[in-house]
């Protein structure tokens, strides 16, 4: 025997002293001993044993032994302390679980991400995509190119690897956490789920999170008031800002809930002064929804068996304001808006009735240039007509008829999807969902089916037009006015739950003296360009006045005049200069029929 054996070698000797003995000698009794076993689950491992032995006089199966031990009485512990812990919480804990289905998943993981758990030593780093907006709101660097514009005043800006200079957020990772919560202790468990695993058929799509928080106590009170303060911390940071949705691709939406839609965009609420409309027009609308939404309002249709419903629609010129107009009434509203394209070629009637039904109690749902979206009137008696009318058997197999049997072929495909009874089903079937405003856009309302606008599916209409000379005028105002600061947003400080519950006008500042945020960015970008004209209130007054003169009525639409503008959106006197040469050329332009201005902008 080796002289100098540790205790844990002659602990091992004891335990198999003929075994020890015989891997000394060089001879092999056949007993059970480790090194045996390991000898049989591991190919060549008694060679390795025996070299290091006889010429380190070590034996390595105490180190082996050593490390399958306590291995085991990890296994052993997790699993015991695995079983104390679900004894203990299902006894003395409460727990509530979220799917990332659901938008409070993504609620609780940018509040946990923020708050509690930032601590935690197993977190996940993203790369946060934000808009122009949230960066705008956020004191970030300016980036500059080297290159200088021709007239020395101003270096180009540069955007080179924003992602990669954009600070990472962390959320907690896969895995378990514990945490504090304004003294309660947490543990949060996030772990992707199958999309089947529920149902039980052992599909391993994993596609889905599943959040499940718990904490000590019979109630669930807790876990309900930290879900609370998530969605007001989330509020907090997205109020004065308008949530557009839009139907979630096909294989998420089939299944339903409020994953149904996702969320494309967020931008800062659209003032409603912004919007150049007939003052009385625009609150007139503004009053009817909102007696609309009014909480009473649903009792009231409720017991005259009226179906809560409201259809509104908005037709007139491109450009004119029908969209911009939907932006400020969803900012003063506080309502997300769900924009549906009926021209997408997956979306189908059934899927287009279970969007509606998954819509939130009040939101907007847009559908844009309804007259373009191609709806399909189930009409046989139509169809067999314009079969007589062209037959394609008389013609003849040439080429050219096949052409056009396959175009229309293809065209009958791609409108395959919505019917215009399916889409009149939707909007007022039985089973449509109540509470939401439906605003239809078109900028040609002869073209639509009388069905589609009759009262009832739409029950107010704002018709559109081209610019007046007092519309010209404002929007000359606002586009050389001065910019109104705007606090940046804490994200870090949750708001109070009850305050964001309020879901109005009131929750913002005042929409109507509000101005999108200003950016550091760009008014660095001003003072270095030194082009912008200092004009005193009365004098843009005179000079809105002057540049609307040269603009006959009707002539133009809002968006036109905006645009003219813009390019010269820091030189008043230079637009009321150029404005006679412009509308000559847009005359010119729209007599003749062009699309592309040839006047000189
Ligand atoms: N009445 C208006 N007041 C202020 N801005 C307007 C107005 N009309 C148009 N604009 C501006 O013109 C642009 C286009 O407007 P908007 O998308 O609202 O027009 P639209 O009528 O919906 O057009 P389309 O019929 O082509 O969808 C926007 O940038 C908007 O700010």
């Amino acid at each position: 025997m080796a002289k100098g054996r540790t205790g844990f070698g002659s602990i091992i000797e004891n335990a198999f002293p003929e075994t020890l003995g015989d891997a000394l000698n060089g001879t092999s009794t056949g007993g059970f001993s480790p090194t045996t076993l390991l000898e049989s689950l591991i190919p060549g491992y008694g060679a390795i044993q025996k070299f290091v032995l006889f010429n380190f006089g070590f034996d390595v199966t105490i180190l082996v032994t050593l490390g399958a031990i306590a291995w085991i009485a990890s296994r052993l512990g997790r699993c015991i302390w695995d079983v104390i812990w679900s004894a203990v919480s299902d006894a003395w804990m409460s727990e509530i679980s979220v799917t990332s289905r659901d938008e409070i998943h993504m609620h609780l993981i940018h509040f946990l991400g923020h708050q509690s758990i930032s601590t935690s030593r197993r977190l996940m780093a993203e790369t946060p995509t934000k808009s122009a907006w949230q960066l705008d709101s956020e004191a970030t660097e300016i980036p500059q190119s080297t290159m200088v514009s021709a007239a020395g005043t101003a270096r180009y800006l540069n955007f080179s690897n924003q992602d990669a200079k954009s600070v990472p957020r962390f959320t907690p990772a896969i895995g378990s956490h514990n945490f504090w919560h304004k003294g309660v202790f947490f543990r949060l468990r996030r772990k992707e789920v199958s999309m089947f695993e529920d149902g039980g058929f052992g599909a391993t799509i994993k596609d889905q999170e599943k959040l499940t928080l718990s904490c000590f106590g019979r109630s669930t009170k807790p876990i309900k008031q930290l879900i609370e303060d998530a969605k007001a911390h989330y509020h907090q940071g997205h109020r004065q800002k308008t949530i557009i949705k839009r139907p979630a691709p096909k294989d998420m939406r089939r299944y339903g809930g409020r994953g149904s839609w996702i969320k494309i965009a967020e931008r800062p609420c659209r003032p409603m002064n912004t919007v150049v409309l007939d003052t009385e027009r625009k609150f007139q609308v503004l009053d009817d929804i909102n007696g609309y939404l009014n909480p009473e309002t649903a009792r009231w249709y409720a017991n005259r068996g009226i179906p809560y419903r409201r259809g509104y629609l908005f037709h007139g010129p491109p450009g004119t304001g029908k969209t911009s107009l939907t932006f400020a009434i969803a900012g003063v509203f506080g309502l997300d808006i769900h924009v549906v394209s009926l021209l997408e070629p997956t979306l189908t009637e059934e899927e287009l009735g279970m969007l509606f039904t998954n819509l939130p109690a009040r939101c907007i749902v847009l559908l844009e240039d309804i007259d373009t979206a191609g709806l399909m009137r189930n009409d046989p008696a139509a169809d067999e007509e314009a079969s007589k009318s062209n037959p394609v058997e008389d013609k003849g197999l040439d080429v050219r008829t096949l052409t056009r049997a396959l175009k229309k072929a293809n065209e009958d495909d791609r409108k395959q999807g919505i019917s215009l009874s399916g889409l009149l089903n939707v909007i007022d079937g039985v089973a449509s969902h109540e509470g939401r405003v439906l605003v239809m856009t078109t900028n040609h309302p002869e073209k639509l089916d009388k069905a589609l606008i009759r009262d009832g599916r739409i029950d107010y209409q704002i018709e559109f037009g081209n610019t007046t000379e007092l519309q010209v005028q404002e929007l000359f105002k606002r586009m050389y006015a001065a910019d109104v600061p705007q606090p940046n947003i804490d994200f870090n400080t949750p708001a109070s739950p009850l305050k964001n519950k309020n879901i109005n006008v009131a929750e913002g500042t005042d929409l109507e003296q509000s101005s999108p945020p200003t950016s550091t960015m760009a008014k660095v970008c001003d003072e270095k360009a030194g082009n912008v004209e200092a004009n005193s209130p009365e004098e843009l007054i005179e000079l809105a006045k002057a540049f609307a003169a040269y603009i006959p009525d009707d002539l133009l639409s809002p968006a036109e005049v905006q645009g003219f503008l813009l390019k010269k959106k820091r030189e008043p006197r230079k637009a009321v200069a150029e404005v006679e040469e412009w509308v000559e050329g847009m005359k010119e332009l729209k007599s003749s029929g062009g699309k592309v201005a040839k006047v000189r902008q």
